[in-house]
């Protein structure tokens, strides 16, 4: 079966459209159909000086290397590195049609490009990420996990302010969480009998509840009962030494806390081929691992490795491969 995935570009002022035009220039294993502009699309095509084929969706490629396009205009061209909220509508637009074609069936999954939170948000729409966009759109309930030929990472809040972290920890969210995770990595990653490193949420993973309670009243419990279901589950662990290469031996995915607890580490680790997976949707959807880098728009120098890994691990997950 050769797949058929949505390739969303994203901010159209960022850099997703330069890395949707790079990997234009490849042959894919997967059909890539572009849910987005083509003007913007052109226009980074000729910034970076590449040649672009866009043919309609639905239609026959007129030649090798045509990608097929579901038009969804953009009303203002932003200038590079400048997003304008005017097409916030349309970004989101992009992501909810591609998303419903992918639950109704018609593609077999998604890439998406960097998105712009702040942009969207100015704009009146509430968005906290793609991921909580896909959880409402699919009626799914959704874990964030990013992964590199370095480490698996999952993690049991994300685009929480620090503030709110602890109290989104409960046995119920952790359980939710880690039932997931596990899931995920024997049906879509192949893995009969996964290995779940947790993280403890303060230092030294509340040094026996004289840094924070929250290891011995939340979490190691949870894990415990879990552990009664047949989960292979290490931790709570202390997050400052959990990542060192001797103990993610033979750990299948880390699961932090929080954003900053996790995703530090594995971007430093390989931020080029990095990709962000959402477990627990009815259908693979794959991110790159970096934002918008409004800083790099139309210059060229934005490096398409994420972009590319995505679009693989997508295929994979798509036609049962692991990934
Ligand atoms: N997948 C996503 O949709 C996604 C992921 C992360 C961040 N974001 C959003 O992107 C926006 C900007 O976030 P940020 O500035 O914290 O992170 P960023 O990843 O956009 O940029 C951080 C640094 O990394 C560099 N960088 C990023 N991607 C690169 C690439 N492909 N090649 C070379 N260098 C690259 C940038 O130039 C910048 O110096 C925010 O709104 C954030 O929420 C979106
Ligand atoms: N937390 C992600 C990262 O750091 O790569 C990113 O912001 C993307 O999130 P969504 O997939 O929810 O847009």
């Amino acid at each position: 079966m050769r797949p058929r995935l949505a390739l969303i570009p994203g901010e159209p002022a960022g850099i997703g459209p330069e890395l949707v035009v790079r990997a234009a220039q490849r042959d894919w294993e997967a059909e890539l159909v572009v849910y987005g502009d083509a003007n913007t699309l052109s226009r980074a095509a000729a910034a970076l000086g590449l040649p672009l084929h866009l043919h309609p969706a639905g239609s026959p490629p007129p030649q090798a290397r045509s990608l097929a396009l579901v038009e969804i205009p953009h009303p203002h061209a932003a200038p590079w590195g400048q997003p304008n909220p005017a097409n916030a509508p349309s970004v989101v637009a992009a992501l909810t049609r591609a998303a419903r074609d992918c639950l109704a069936g018609t593609l077999h999954g998604m890439v998406t490009g960097p998105v712009h939170k702040a942009v969207i948000n100015q704009a009146g729409i509430a968005f906290t990420g793609t991921t909580g966009l896909l959880a409402a759109l699919s009626g799914c309930e959704v874990v964030m996990m990013l992964a590199n030929p370095a480490m698996r990472v999952a993690l049991q809040t994300v685009h929480l302010p620090l503030r709110a972290v602890p109290e989104a920890i409960t046995p119920e969210t952790l359980t939710r969480t880690l039932r997931i995770v596990d899931g995920a990595l024997r049906t879509q990653f192949g893995i009969a009998a996964p290995v779940i490193a947790v993280l403890g949420l303060n230092p030294h993973a509340g040094e026996d509840g004289h840094l924070g309670r929250e290891e011995l009243d939340v979490i190691a419990p949870t894990l415990s009962a879990l552990r009664r279901e047949g989960l292979h589950l290490l931790g709570p662990l202390p997050a400052d030494t959990a990542f060192l290469p001797e103990k993610l031996r033979g750990v299948d995915a880390v699961l932090a806390m929080y954003h900053d607890q996790g995703l530090p580490v594995l971007k430093h680790a390989d931020f080029a081929h990095a990709v962000n997976i959402t477990l627990g949707l009815p259908f693979p959807r794959v991110a790159v691992d970096h934002g918008t880098a409004l800083d790099l728009a139309g210059t060229g120098r934005a490096d398409p490795s994420s972009l590319f890994a995505a679009i693989t691990t997508c295929t994979h997950l798509a036609i049962g491969k692991r990934a």
